[in-house]
């Protein structure tokens, strides 16, 4: 497949998020020259959706529901026979990862041909998205050593697709349900052109390269260190001093003293901190060849809008590289390559998206298409619908194809004093051994974590509130295994990695569908068995009923008595 993406011009940028707006810049739009061929989507959760061109308005796009079908069939409301689900496997959980055949890969292109604004051929070959190996992949033989050294042998779906066109040098958008292993999928692109696993080339001009050559953006601490351990695991001890954590919450001084002292090529860290060190002028990020905002979708929130624009402003600006004669500010920003990533992305992270990058790609499990072609969706509506750009519609849209198609989700009703012993029950009869529970404050995770001990069920409480220390601590604890329930609020959804947890349960109702995904996200982690029981009240059934359908997936009534799972039958509404 061979697709001509181009053609740049300056406008105004409006960079909405599904919480807020900000004007950061310039805003590119791009000609579409030829038509991609858009490669089957990975989910049947996709297929209800629709991509539908809208350029020729030229007016801000709208957004408009996606009108997903809901895959359930649901018949009459009666109660069925006590159905025996699957139990969640235990800890020793097994990957789904099946790949086929070798690819064919391109290597990679000019940066030049980047800040030139030359148009670029994307070539997507599309046995690459079923590679078996990451030697197939094109990795560096270094690195794939490394990899297999630590039990990585074959690349999940969206490694297969990602690595090769982030090779290409593409501005590229992941999206890929949780626990796909969207991390690896733009550290491994990465690592192969920096640090000591990298590629060697004839002429390679690196060397004279100095200063931090990667920046990763998190939206927690917790996902922060995540990734700097999934990079030191890679680099191995001797190098992992090449990686820096710039997260909050930590000693600032003495991340800027290891900055000083290590001369780190890849930073990682949460948008204040980075910015703040930045600002202090003590993180040199000019030279920078790659911004990684992972979370995207949450990190182009409103409540980072400052320090995003300082990192989206500065990162991969080389001092001297004005060249306002030639393209204005889009050429600052294009000497690095932009790589936007999450399991949601709503369709204001595409727009924002399109305005920084340089033929920028989204890629969706085994589709990749230029961003270009990716348009608001709008299924069959009224003119005044189609008009109205709802941000709330936008989120939803953004959580569909969302969740990896091994859960199981179902909801059940109890009165607020009664959760807690509804939990109990729930823990019981899945058998669940790695159970996380989340509630949408902070004062009542203590209190639940008691009554939960006075039930004989090990439990610890993990939120924002409590010290750094305190909170590794505490995940440490839980990924080891000593206590079951882990009850925390918000901080936890999203890019938490716990392979082994088996349930998750929602004491509380999600705000909307994109935080029920990333949710229910933390279990049924790179195809393992996971099951999502959303405990609510009565009168809020109507909600989880509106969540299923936005979502696309089976959210199935239940209750749990005498020690089992009994599952309903409802109506659609
Ligand atoms: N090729 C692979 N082979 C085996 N394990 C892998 C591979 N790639 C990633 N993993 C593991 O899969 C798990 C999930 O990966 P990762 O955290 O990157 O998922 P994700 O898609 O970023 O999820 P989320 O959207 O929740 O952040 C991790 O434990 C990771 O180490």
């Amino acid at each position: 497949m061979r697709l001509s993406i181009g053609q740049v011009h300056r406008n105004v940028l409006a960079l909405a998020s599904s919480r807020s707006c900000f004007v950061l810049g310039d805003r590119l739009s791009f000609r579409m020259l030829s038509q991609p061929r858009v490669a089957g989507f990975h989910q049947t959760a996709w297929r209800g959706s629709q991509i539908l061109e809208d350029n020729s308005r030229g007016g801000p796009l709208t957004l408009a529901s996606l009108e997903v079908q809901s895959r359930v069939g649901y018949g009459k409301k009666e109660k069925v026979a006590r159905t025996a689900v699957p139990k969640p496997s235990s800890r020793a959980s097994s990957l789904n990862v099946k790949p086929k055949v070798s690819s064919n890969v391109k290597p990679a292109k000019s940066a030049l041909m980047k800040s030139a604004g030359i148009k670029k051929t994307l070539k997507v070959d599309e046995a690459m998205f079923s590679a078996k190996s990451f030697e197939e992949l094109g990795l560096p033989p270094l690195l794939v050593d490394q990899l297999n050294k630590e039990g990585l042998t074959a690349p999940t779906e969206v490694q297969s697709a990602a690595i090769p066109i982030i090779a290409q040098k593409h501005d590229v958008v992941i999206q890929s349900y949780t626990g796909s292993g969207k991390t690896l999928a733009y550290l491994l692109p990465i690592l192969s052109e920096i640090g000591p696993l990298k590629r060697t080339m004839e002429q390679d001009n690196s060397e004279k390269r100095s200063g931090v050559e990667a920046v990763i953006v998190a939206p927690s601490r917790e996902l922060g260190m995540q990734i700097v351990r999934e990079v030191e695991k890679i680099l191995g001890p001797s190098d992992k001093r090449l990686v820096q954590q710039l997260v909050g919450g930590a000693n600032r001084s003495r991340q800027e003293e290891a900055l000083k002292k290590n001369k780190p090529l890849i930073v990682v860290g949460t948008p204040g901190r980075i910015s703040e060190i930045s600002a202090a002028g003590k993180l040199h990020t000019h030279g920078c060849r790659f911004l990684v905002l992972d979370e995207v979708d949450q990190l182009l929130s409103f409540n980072y809008r400052e320090d995003m624009h300082r990192i989206l402003e500065h990162v991969g600006r080389r001092s001297g590289a004005t060249s306002r004669d030639v393209l204005g500010p889009l050429a600052r920003r294009s000497e690095r390559q932009t790589i936007l990533v999450s399991a949601t992305i709503p369709f204001s992270v595409i727009r924002a998206a399109r305005s920084w990058g340089h033929d920028p790609v989204l890629i969706r499990a085994k589709s990749v298409v230029p961003l270009d072609s990716v348009t608001v969706p709008r299924p069959a509506l009224s003119q005044s619908d189609a008009n109205s750009t709802s941000p709330s519609q936008s989120v939803n849209q953004a959580a569909v194809g969302s969740l990896p198609p091994s859960l199981e989700h179902y909801y059940c009703t109890a009165k607020a004093q009664h959760k807690v012993d509804t939990l109990r029950r729930c823990i019981h009869a899945l058998e669940a051994q790695t159970v996380i529970a989340f509630m949408n404050n902070t004062k009542p995770l203590k209190d639940v974590v008691f009554k939960l001990e006075a039930r004989g069920i090990k439990a610890t409480e993990l939120h924002g509130d409590l010290g750094k220390l305190a909170r590794s601590t505490v995940l440490k604890k839980f990924k080891d295994g000593e206590f079951r329930v882990l009850v925390t609020n918000e901080l936890s959804a999203r890019g938490l990695d716990v392979p082994e947890c088996d349930l998750v349960v929602n004491l509380d109702l999600p705000t909307d569908s994109t935080h029920y995904a990333h949710r229910a996200g933390r279990t049924g982690r790179l195809g393992r068995k996971g099951i999502v029981v959303t405990i609510c009240e009565e009168n809020e059934g109507f909600v989880v009923r509106k969540m299923r359908k936005q979502l696309a997936v089976a959210i199935k009534p239940c209750e749990f008595t005498e020690g089992e799972l009994v599952v309903h039958k409802e109506d659609v509404e």
